[in-house]
């Protein structure tokens, strides 16, 4: 007896034969396998919507029909052979595998069926996928599309046109090297001319002009003795009734052979080649070939090139050239191309910052807040015939704050700021820097009153001749002409940022250019508290943040901005790691652990270690004099032992 269970899944029916029906057919269903319909398929199932048992055909071949219980929800289990379901429904018929083994007669009647069974599945998988088609066409919207790809071609307007013209350009190529393309004579050598010469085959020859090679005709006789007449000729030797009218009219009109009639009569065909054959001429030959040419009374000439041909070849050689060019063309529009130009990538809006934000570095930001009020024309400075300062260099310790700095005094001044890096004017191809910052102040000295700032000024301002990098010093030189190329008036100020102010070449800093010079350098304790308050702005703290400022300040003698700001980041992931909402004492603490001493196997820590050793050799710490306060309840001033 054979069962089956149907289980309604995302809108898709499997059906699973639990037995095998063992009849021999190869086409019968194995234990246990499954089979997916599609609720398309299956027309009339109602899926699970249906409240009440539906009686369903299925895939005629196989089953005769089975059940779908709608009441049980999505599961169905059926015995078949026993006319039963396992949920207590008749069959209407019974299970019934493909063909009996049996019954030959019913074998052969399937096998007779067989077709129109195919086409019927084939109709039916047809019928399916149209469907599914139709479902997925009504959930697109040709309106929709339309827009979207106008957008599309809105956005990238340039780049559409380039690719079009480059296709439309090809494509024209491809048509005129189809439409002049002509039959090529057979290649042959330069000895088989001679010999043809000399048994007098030859009717007529060609030297091209400009180039050595030679074309030429031969006669019937000729090509009657050559390899193959029949394809020099094109003559129909295969084409029986074709043969037997040429002898007809050979007999006819006594022309001498079938080569005389064909000539007569055949029209030229367009895959016949106007010259036979073709060769190359031998140097220091040219003479013999003449008089070769003369004694046998051979007709020859010489010709240009024709300019279809000519046309014609010169594309093919540049076609030819442009695919291996193509890459290293575009590499080289990369590199010149104007949208790379840092003057306009680096145009900033990003005016967020302000003094307020940079703290530690206050005699710096006195000095650039004053050339804030210069831009402002808050002071009046022309009236004693001073003017504005054409070179700010802030130099200082990496992390110090400059970049801080150079971007609060945009933000103060209100003006646009043009920022770089100047690694970004070092370039592959001489020239390239100099017109980038030709570029750069082109676009700052246009938006005036306005601000360039240059971090890592050294990477193209470093002394000249120390090297045979060309290409840097034309840069620098090209920095130092756009710095003595701004009149008094115009308000452009140039920022530069550097850690390594011995490097810079001599002429950078001379005044008129880089004449201030602000160093930006480690903040004090007071310094290190005041940039804590500023990154504890937005931080949630469980204790006073002026306590947690003063504590930190106090164990981080030596670190910059740039240190403190990763403490109170770390600390607020640490915070976030454990699932806390409020950064906590301790996240400060292992924040500056990690900022000294990196993160990493705990034990390799000084104290974990110097604690080991201690409980080794107890007489070390003594010794060393560096007693372990916590060991003993001695603590740092505000709970903790001072870590540097
Ligand atoms: N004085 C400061 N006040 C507040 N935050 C600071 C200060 N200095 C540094 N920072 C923090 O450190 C980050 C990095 O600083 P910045 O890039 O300005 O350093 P830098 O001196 O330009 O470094 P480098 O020389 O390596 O370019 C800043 O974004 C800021 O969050």
């Amino acid at each position: 007896m054979a069962s089956f269970s149907a289980v309604c899944n995302n809108g898709f029916l499997n059906f699973k034969l639990n037995s095998g029906v063992n009849n021999g057919n190869t086409k019968s269903l194995k234990r246990n396998s499954t089979i997916c319909y599609s609720p398309v398929l299956i027309p009339s199932l109602g899926l699970c919507s249906a409240g009440k048992l539906q009686h369903l055909l299925l895939w005629r071949s196989k089953f005769r029909s089975s059940f779908y219980d709608g009441k049980t929800g999505v599961h169905l289990s059926g015995f078949c052979g026993g006319c039963k379901s396992q949920n207590g429904m008749s069959c209407k018929s019974s299970f019934r595998p493909l063909s009996s083994e049996k019954s030959r007669d019913e074998e052969s009647h399937l096998r007779k069926r067989g077709n129109g069974n195919l086409r019927k599945r084939f109709s039916l998988r047809l019928k399916t996928r149209l469907r599914l088609l139709k479902i997925r066409l009504k959930g697109v919207s040709i309106r929709s599309m339309l827009n979207d790809f106008g957008m599309f071609l809105r956005r990238n307007i340039r780049r559409m046109t380039l690719y079009t013209s480059i296709s439309v350009a090809l494509g024209m190529c491809y048509l005129f090297l189809r439409l002049t393309a002509l039959p090529s004579p057979k290649i042959v050598p330069y000895s088989e001319l001679i010999a043809s010469l000399q048994n007098g085959y030859v009717t007529n020859v060609l030297f091209e002009e400009g180039s050595r090679r030679i074309y030429y005709n031969t006669d019937s006789v000729g090509t009657e003795n050559s390899e193959d007449k029949s394809s020099v000729l094109n003559l129909p030797n295969e084409n029986a009734a074709e043969t037997v009218a040429i002898e007809r009219v050979v007999s006819k009109t006594g022309l001498a052979s079938r080569v005389d009639v064909f000539k007569k009569f055949s029209r030229p065909r367009a895959s016949t080649p106007e010259w036979q054959f073709s060769t190359r001429k031998v140097d220091r030959d040219e003479k013999f070939l003449l008089t070769l040419m003369r004694a046998k009374g051979t007709a020859y000439s010489s010709a240009p090139q024709s300019i279809l041909m000519s046309i014609r070849s010169l594309l093919i050689t540049i076609i030819s050239l442009w695919i291996p060019l193509t890459p290293m063309m575009w590499l080289l529009y990369r590199q010149l191309s104007a949208a790379n130009s840092p003057a306009r990538k680096r145009r900033s809006n990003n005016q967020e910052v302000t003094f307020d934000d940079v703290e530690g570095v206050d005699v710096a930001k006195i000095e650039l807040m004053e050339i804030v009020l210069c831009l402002q024309g808050a002071m009046n400075y022309q009236k004693l015939g001073a003017k504005l300062p054409r070179g700010v260099l802030l130099v200082g310790p990496p992390g110090t704050g400059k970049t801080l700095l150079a971007r609060a005094v945009a933000g103060e001044a209100g003006v646009p700021f043009f920022s770089v890096s100047a690694s970004e004017f070092v370039e592959l191809f001489v020239g390239r820097g100099a017109a980038r910052i030709r570029d750069l102040f082109n676009a700052a000295r246009k938006s005036s009153p306005s601000i360039i700032f240059i971090d890592e000024l050294d990477a193209v301002g470093g002394k000249r001749g120390r090297s045979f990098n060309d290409e840097r010093d034309q840069t620098l030189n090209q920095l130092l002409t756009e710095m003595d190329g701004f009149e008094s008036e115009m308000k452009v100020v140039v920022i530069a940022a550097t850690n390594r102010p011995e490097a810079l070449d001599p002429a950078l800093c001379r005044p008129g250019r880089f004449s201030r010079k602000v160093v930006v350098g480690e903040p004090d304790e007071e310094g290190r508290r005041k940039i804590l308050a500023v990154h504890l702005r937005g931080v949630p703290i469980d204790e006073d943040a002026d306590l947690i400022c003063n504590l930190v300040a106090s164990l981080t003698p030596g670190f910059v901005g740039a240190d403190l700001a990763n403490i109170i980041n770390e600390a607020a992931l640490l915070a976030a790691r454990r699932g806390g909402d409020i950064v906590t004492r301790e996240d400060v603490m292992e924040a500056i652990e990690r900022a000294k001493f990196g993160i990493g196997d705990r034990q390799l820590r000084p104290s974990t270690i110097s604690k080991e050793l201690g409980k080794l050799f107890p007489w070390i710490p003594s010794l060393m004099g560096t007693i372990d306060t916590r060991q003993d309840g001695l603590q740092g001033s505000l709970g903790y032992q001072t870590l540097s």
